[in-house]
Order: C-alpha cells, then structure tokens, then sequence
C-alpha cells in the first residue's frame, strides 16, 4: 500500500505526523517520536524567541470525548529545537515558531534562514492560551503584515497553523490573505479557543490559568476540523497543501481528513490518551479501509468528498 506522501520537496513514508505540542517539548520526547513506527514526521513544540515556563498547573486534563489545555506555550526556546531539527535524520520535521509579538517571530525567523536548516517550517499563528495574547490569525489585517514582513526575507519553506473558523465568509477572507503568499502549506485546526470543562463534583473548572478556559481537543472536535479542511481546500491556491488536524481517534477519521482534501493528518490528544503506539493501529485501520474500497494510494481519494 502506497502511504507515500509530499509536501513542498520533503517526502514522507506516511501521512501522519504528531499534533505540535504532543509528545515534543523536550530531547527525550523527540526521541520518542524518532523512534515511532508509522509516524511519518515531527513537528516540535512551538519554540518562541526565550524558554518559557508556560502556565500553571493544571493546565491539561482528559475527557472522555477529548481534552482541554491551557498549556501556556511551554517551551526549550527556539535554539534548542533549530539545534535538533538540523540533527535530525530518522524522520522529516516541521519546526514550528511563535511568537509573543510580531518582533519576537521575525527574529526567530531570522535566524531559521540564515542556519543550515533545510526542512520544513510553521508559523504557529493560532496558540489561544497565552495570557492577554489574541489567536493572531483571527486579526485578517495582522495575519497580512506578519507574513508581508516573513517574506521580505524568508526564502525557505513555510506554512501556517491556523485556529478553527465558524463562519464561511472567514474561511474566505483567511484564504485570501494566504493565497497572496508562497505557503507550502496550511496546518488546520489549532485546538477549539477557549472553551471551558466544569467539574461539578467539586463545583470547580478544571484548568488554572484564565479561570479555566482552554483550548479543546479530541473526538468533540472532529466535525470542525473537518470543515476547516474542507472549506481551506476548496479556497486555497492547489500549491498551498493542507495538513489536517483535530479529532483524530480512528483510521476512519485518518480517511476523512484526506477526503476533505487533507495531504497529512496530525495526531494530537489521542496520543496522549493512547500512547505512541497509537501510530501503528491509525495506519493498519485506515489500510483497512483503502483495501475495502480498492484505492492503493492516498491520490486516489484526496479531497474526492461528494456532496449530495
Ligand atoms: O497552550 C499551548 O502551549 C498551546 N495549546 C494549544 O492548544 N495550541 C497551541 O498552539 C499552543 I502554543
């Protein structure tokens, strides 16, 4: 079976990656993720300019239909992880970058272009759990200037992170502030901003840091991140590619993300839920489900969703 799939010159033996922020903050980690059959590539914690700390304790907690984090943009800082993508030879990476300002990106993004790093990266334009910090790409006018300033000078390849949207006329003004821009790609969806789990046991939320909201994960947002994949792929230039994200819990929704036009599909709560192991059952199921209905490769279904 053919799970071979591309994005800009990098090739990658499968379509699945790690979901930023799972399983990828730390050396130990990305050397767990190295060494996991069937995830076809890494994607790093978002790195900013300096290591933060991120936000208190807790800041994560599991539900039976998904999760909710208020991580807080805990990171090594981006020289430790433009050190490690460079070092890195068992799998393709995508390093991905934020920022607490714009300064803070260009800086980082400055330096990306002048190593010796020749992969993949991503702007994570979308971190909702940052203290007094907005989604940026929820600013259509920001979300421009910040990519109008990266390509001034930024010549490697590049994509962005985006949060969900809920409204057609956002889908089409987000892709019409990408589509001005050589992306290699659109990594959608970023976790559900600020939602809010209650415990009513204890008559308390569950998350410190905002008075509990936090971003949501995990099968209660698959019909989103669906739709996300869908309308980007409907809107974006065809050299724009898409990696699909969010909801992920069976090979069955690995297909969907790629019928809604998805290139690869990342894998975010349900690794913290299942462990890495996770991998090998979301490539056996969805091989599963290409020897069902005959397909051979991913090209023979992508984006092919019909509508009634
Ligand atoms: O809280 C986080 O660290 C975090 N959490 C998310 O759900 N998405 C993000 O992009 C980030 I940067």
């Amino acid at each position: 079976k053919n799970l071979k799939t591309q994005l800009a010159h990098v090739a990658f033996d499968g379509p699945l990656l790690n979901a930023s922020g799972i399983h990828c903050q730390t050396a130990d980690e990305l050397a767990d993720l190295a060494a996991t059959a069937n995830l076809g590539g890494i994607v790093t914690k978002s790195a900013t300019l300096l290591p933060r700390q991120g936000n208190e304790n807790p800041r994560y907690y599991d539900l039976a239909y998904g999760s909710i984090n208020s991580m807080g943009l805990p990171n090594l800082g981006y020289p430790f992880y433009l050190d490690y993508v460079q070092k890195e030879e068992a799998k393709p990476t995508i390093l991905s970058v934020a920022g607490l300002s714009a300064d803070d990106v260009i800086e980082v993004l400055r330096d990306v272009q002048n190593s010796d790093y020749q992969g993949l990266t991503e702007l994570n334009l979308s971190c909702p759990n940052v203290i007094g910090k907005p989604q940026t790409a929820y600013d259509f006018v920001a979300t421009r200037k910040v990519l109008e300033r990266i390509f001034e000078f930024f010549t490697k390849p590049i994509g962005v992170k985006l949060p969900p949207y809920f409204d057609l006329v956002h889908f089409d003004q987000i892709a019409a502030v990408l589509n001005d821009f050589p992306l290699t790609h659109v990594n959608t969806v970023n976790s559900v901003g600020n939602g809010l789990v209650v415990d009513i046991e204890k008559e308390q939320v569950v998350t410190k840091a905002k008075g509990g909201f936090g971003g949501l994960g995990g099968a209660m947002i698959l019909p989103t991140a669906l739709a996300n994949v869908r309308a980007l792929r409907q809107r974006l230039n065809d050299n724009i590619a898409i990696i699909g994200t969010g909801g992920v819990t069976t090979g069955a929704d690995v297909f969907a993300h790629i019928l809604c036009g998805a290139d690869m599909v990342s894998v975010g709560t349900q690794v913290i839920k299942e462990g890495l192991g996770v991998y090998d059952r979301l490539t056996q199921e969805l091989q599963d489900i290409m020897d069902e209905k005959g397909y051979t490769s991913l090209a023979d279904f992508r984006g092919k969703l019909q509508e009634l």
